[in-house]
């Protein structure tokens, strides 16, 4: 008899019927504790999870007693209990390699955006405002040559560092849990401390995964440390800042603008105080979404939850101690 899994993400056809070569694949819509009590018996039998952005937790565990592998379509796992995963030996997979280019080409669109104020200007010309030439009530500021300041100088934050760098010749500073030698190397980028990297760059780029350390790291002290003319950047998770302190921070000048793919709360509410603000650039979190990566992802998800199944884990895997026990 196949092993059974529990698929909470519409997948393409094709990758549907791979998993089914190997597996029982029961579809359902989200992770939410009605799905899961709707589905009770295929939710307990279940050996596989696969799907993107539910909360799998200590609940969902208990719910699942015969689960071995779950398999995100994300490199972030910021909702996953990794400790309890951990703890009843289940493997959590993620695609860490296929989405780095196409996020570092949305944190380069924000930055772009918010610099030369694309979305207002071009707004305007949509209402039917230029009607002689431009003056500076137009302009925006330039990129090319402007410190660009990094938070998290992981696989994103290079693939940024090799744009700001080679693209737009910006000197790079940069923020990590450890000095990377290939950044300084290849780009000539300068480890700072996260309080100097706030006062000297002119673009502040947050790509930091969401983790009880990186929580408000970027409150209302910190953001203080930025020159008003610097922009902030984020695209790693939404509660790395403090956004009443964001709002703040933008409407009364502290900080020029602001262009954000991650909010706190997504989707983000439409009654939310930045989308009064003509200074910030909001996208509805599309960091890594193409066809082609978003069908990658979906592709190295379903062949990361197959072989996890399988024992097979050379890669991709969050938790490899699980691996090494069985
Ligand atoms: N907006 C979007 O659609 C997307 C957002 N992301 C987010 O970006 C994050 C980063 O992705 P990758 O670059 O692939 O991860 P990575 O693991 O390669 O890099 C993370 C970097 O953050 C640094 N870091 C972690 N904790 C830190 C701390 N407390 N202080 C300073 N630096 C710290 C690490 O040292 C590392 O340099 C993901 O975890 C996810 O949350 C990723 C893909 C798409
Ligand atoms: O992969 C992630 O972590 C995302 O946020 C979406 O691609």
């Amino acid at each position: 008899m196949k092993p059974s899994i529990i698929l909470y993400k519409t997948l393409p056809e094709n990758l549907v019927a791979r998993l089914k070569e190997k597996v029982d694949v029961i579809q359902v819509n989200n992770l939410s504790p009605e799905t899961v009590q709707a589905n009770a018996d295929a939710f307990a039998s279940a050996a596989g999870l696969l799907g993107a952005g539910g909360k799998v937790d200590g609940a969902l565990l208990t719910a699942m007693p015969a689960l071995r592998a779950a398999s995100t379509v994300s490199v972030g796992y910021d909702n996953f209990d990794v400790d309890a995963l951990t703890q009843r030996n289940v493997l959590l997979m993620h695609t860490p390699t296929e989405l780095t280019e196409t996020v570092a080409d949305t944190l380069m669109t924000l930055i772009l955006a918010t610099a030369r104020r694309v979305l207002e200007v071009a707004e305007r010309v949509k209402k039917g405002e230029w009607t002689s030439s431009i003056g500076p009530d137009w302009y925006g500021v330039d990129v090319h040559h402007k410190t660009i300041g990094i938070i998290g100088m992981g696989r994103i934050g290079m693939a940024l560092a090799q744009r700001a760098h080679f693209g737009f010749g910006m000197p790079v500073l940069y923020n990590a849990r450890r000095h990377h030698t290939e950044a300084e190397s290849r780009f000539g980028a300068r480890y700072c401390d996260l309080d100097t990297l706030l006062s000297e760059a002119d673009f502040v780029c947050s790509i930091l995964p969401l983790t009880d350390e990186t929580y408000h790291v970027l409150n209302a002290e910190k953001l203080a440390l930025m020159k008003p003319s610097a922009i902030l950047i984020n695209a790693g998770r939404g509660p790395v800042i403090d956004e009443p302190a964001l709002v703040d921070a933008l409407k009364s000048g502290k900080i020029h603008a602001a262009g954000l793919d991650v909010f706190e709360q997504e989707p983000l509410p439409v009654d939310s105080p930045l989308l009064s603000l003509p200074n910030v650039v909001a996208l509805p979190h599309i960091g890594s979404a193409t066809h082609e990566t978003r069908y990658n992802m979906a592709a190295t998800a379903v062949e990361n939850l197959l072989n996890a199944l399988e024992g097979k884990v050379e890669k991709n895997c969050v938790n490899p101690a699980v691996a090494k026990q069985a």
